[in-house]
């Protein structure tokens, strides 16, 4: 089932295609990773599909429904979260404040139900600190809960923000380079967290730079290249492709590969 069709999606700054004219489908239940080199427009991509750029040209569809220029607190209550490359938490708060924080869209209780601590306030506070302390443990920094966010390892830091997407019970996650700047071991905790994010019933739509990480998880890639489309496909499709070779892997693949 597809659960994100992207068609014709473009967004233009001033002269710049960030993003050309690019198709898209996400299947329910997959990793659909999106690569290509700096500047190629994956992370506008991203921006585009939760709502933070508004495209210049094409559509967005969400299970069925039309999500294209939405904000992106519309998005999320849809149920579209999104990471980003440098974590952007609230560093005085505690981690678990900051996952908290992801359930701000999953309230329904006004100003008056908390002034007057209503039972419907109260329940919800219940709940939205079950499901906060639910993501911490799923993403294993529940040890962490009560540390300062910019005080805790980069590692840490990274998992919270997963969390705190978690915690907006999504149903299509977008990861924009989960692994940067951690180490070989760190990522491969990494992997493990996305494949287990999947298998608790969560789309993934990953960005990330490490081919070995890209090329275990991925169902399906995406290669993009000066905003455009060059290749789409399964993993094996696409490191053979002869363009993708040429514009992006090049000398990494055959250094992966021990080809060249
Ligand atoms: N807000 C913006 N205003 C102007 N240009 C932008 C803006 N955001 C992105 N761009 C430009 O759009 C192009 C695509 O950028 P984008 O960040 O999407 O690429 P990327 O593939 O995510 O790159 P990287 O792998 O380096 O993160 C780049 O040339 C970038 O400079």
């Amino acid at each position: 089932m597809t659960l994100l069709e992207v068609r014709g999606l473009g967004k233009h700054f001033a002269g710049l295609h960030a993003v050309d004219d690019v198709d898209l489908d996400i299947s329910a239940g997959e990793i659909t990773a999106i690569i290509g080199p700096n500047g190629a427009g994956k992370s506008t991509l991203f921006n585009l599909l939760a709502g933070f750029y508004r495209p210049t040209s094409g559509t967005v569809r969400f299970k069925d429904r039309d999500v294209t220029g939405m904000s992106p607190h519309r998005t999320v209550a849809h149920g579209i979260a999104r990471t980003f490359q440098t974590t952007n938490l609230f560093e005085d708060a505690t981690v678990l404040e900051n996952v908290l924080s992801g359930r701000i869209v999953r309230s329904h209780s006004t100003v008056f139900d908390a002034v007057l601590r209503s039972p419907r306030h109260r329940r919800e506070e219940r709940r939205n600190l079950d499901r906060a302390m639910d993501a911490l443990e799923f993403t294993a920094i529940a040890d962490y809960r009560d540390e300062i966010a910019s005080r805790v390892p980069q590692e840490v830091q990274k998992r919270v923000s997963i969390a705190l997407a978690l915690a907006t019970d999504p149903e299509l996650l977008l990861l924009d380079e989960p692994a940067a700047g951690l180490t070989e071991e760190e990522t491969g905790g990494f992997a493990q967290l996305i494949r287990s994010i999947v298998a608790s019933g969560v789309t993934v739509g990953l960005v990330e730079h490490r081919m070995s990480m890209v090329m275990s998880l991925a169902d399906h890639i995406l290669v993009l290249d000066h905003g455009k489309e060059i290749a789409s496909g399964t993993p094996e499709t696409v490191r053979t492709d002869p363009q993708v070779i040429e514009a992006y892997l090049g000398a990494g693949h055959h250094e992966q590969e021990g080809t060249g």
